[in-house]
């Protein structure tokens, strides 16, 4: 069974409901009615109905047996209760004010849905960029008890090969605690998706090739990462050859176990990580599913703006899957 198949059987029939603050946009209401149509989850498109409609007609679907809120028209009970529990878990920091500014905007909306258990996931980012989609679940749903902070992992596919590459999404610079925690979260990323993993924390250098802070940082990672989980393979600091190529890490890192069979792609930056992801998708041909959350306590995923309706299918699936769990 194909990754996706065994995920579709994993949700079907579990009902799970799912919000997409965007959904006026074509390719997430395209994706919305085939998940629903193929009995895979409820969607809850946010948007206004008049819009929403425009767009079905537009693309010849029918929406009509979708679940559409608009926030604008949130029954103003239903309204009063999302505020009084967001000024209630940004207290301190958000006053009540800018919790009513921020319930104006449709991703804050959606992750209030999912905080107060109203759906179970959320899925945006078609439209809205990975901050301003990602920095609400930040905020609300916050960490998983165990994770120090949440990351965010592509599984790269083309045939039967299988990749995770991470942090491609959220930390904008990683010290080497971080990119030992970011490590493990990809391992168990990678076990969900049925690859076995062997991670490599990578580098412009191979095992002292070259020196600097950056690469004492990834060095230093490396042995954090083992203390966390002395059972995992993994190794650093590697270059992208070193780790993937089986001649090259031979020649570069005889000692290494994972050199040269690596299958989970640890980036010392998200410079590094997210211009290596789109690298791997625009000239390798491998399709990037993604970014998956890794660490949040509670389903939420973003899309790059540059996704289809497949992607938005996919990472759906994905979402509804974590719910299951
Ligand atoms: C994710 C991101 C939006 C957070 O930025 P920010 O809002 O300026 O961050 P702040 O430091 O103000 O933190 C906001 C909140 O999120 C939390 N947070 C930020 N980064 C976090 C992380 N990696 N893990 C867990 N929590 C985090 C903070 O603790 C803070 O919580 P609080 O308000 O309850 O104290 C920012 O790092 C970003 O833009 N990252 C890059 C996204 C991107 O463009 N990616 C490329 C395309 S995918
Ligand atoms: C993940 C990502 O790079 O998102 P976007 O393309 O929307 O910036």
């Amino acid at each position: 069974m194909d990754l996706f198949s065994g995920l579709a059987a994993k949700i079907k029939g579990q009902n799970k409901t799912i919000v997409f603050p965007e959904g006026e946009d074509e390719r997430v209401l395209g994706a919305a009615i085939r998940l629903q149509r193929d009995g895979l989850l409820t969607p809850v498109l946010l948007g206004k109905q008049a819009e929403i409609e425009a767009t079905a007609k537009k693309n010849n679907l029918d929406v009509s047996n979708v679940q559409i809120i608009d926030p604008g028209s949130y029954p103003a009970e239903d309204k009063q209760a999302m505020l009084d529990s967001l000024v209630e878990r940004r207290k301190g920091k958000n006053t009540p004010e800018q919790a009513a500014k921020m319930l104006q905007d449709v991703s804050y909306f959606g992750t209030m849905l999912v905080y107060m258990h109203k759906v179970d996931g959320m899925v945006s980012g078609a439209v809205h960029p990975t901050g301003d989609t990602v920095r609400p679940a930040l905020q609300i749903i916050k960490t998983k008890p165990g994770n120090k902070l949440i990351s965010g992992a592509f599984i790269m596919q083309k045939g039967d090969q299988r990749f995770v590459f991470a942090d491609c999404a959220i930390n904008l610079e990683l010290d080497a605690q971080a990119m030992a925690n970011v490590s493990i979260q990809s391992a168990a990323t990678a076990r969900l998706f049925d690859i076995d993993p062997k991670v490599a924390l990578l580098s412009f250098s191979t095992k002292g090739s070259a020196k600097g802070d950056m690469v004492t940082k990834v060095a230093e990672a490396t042995k954090l990462a083992h203390e966390l989980d002395p059972e995992l393979p993994l190794d650093g600091e590697l270059q992208f050859d070193a780790a993937f190529v089986e001649s090259v890490g031979a020649q570069k890192a005889p000692d290494s176990a994972v050199a040269g069979h690596a299958n989970v792609f640890v980036f010392p930056d998200l410079q590094s990580g997210n211009i290596g992801y789109k690298i791997a998708q625009r000239l390798g041909g491998f399709e990037a599913i993604g970014p998956i959350l890794q660490g949040l306590n509670a389903p939420v995923s973003d899309l790059s703006r540059g996704c289809n309706e497949e992607d938005v299918y996919k990472v759906s699936l994905i979402t509804a899957a974590q719910a299951v769990e």
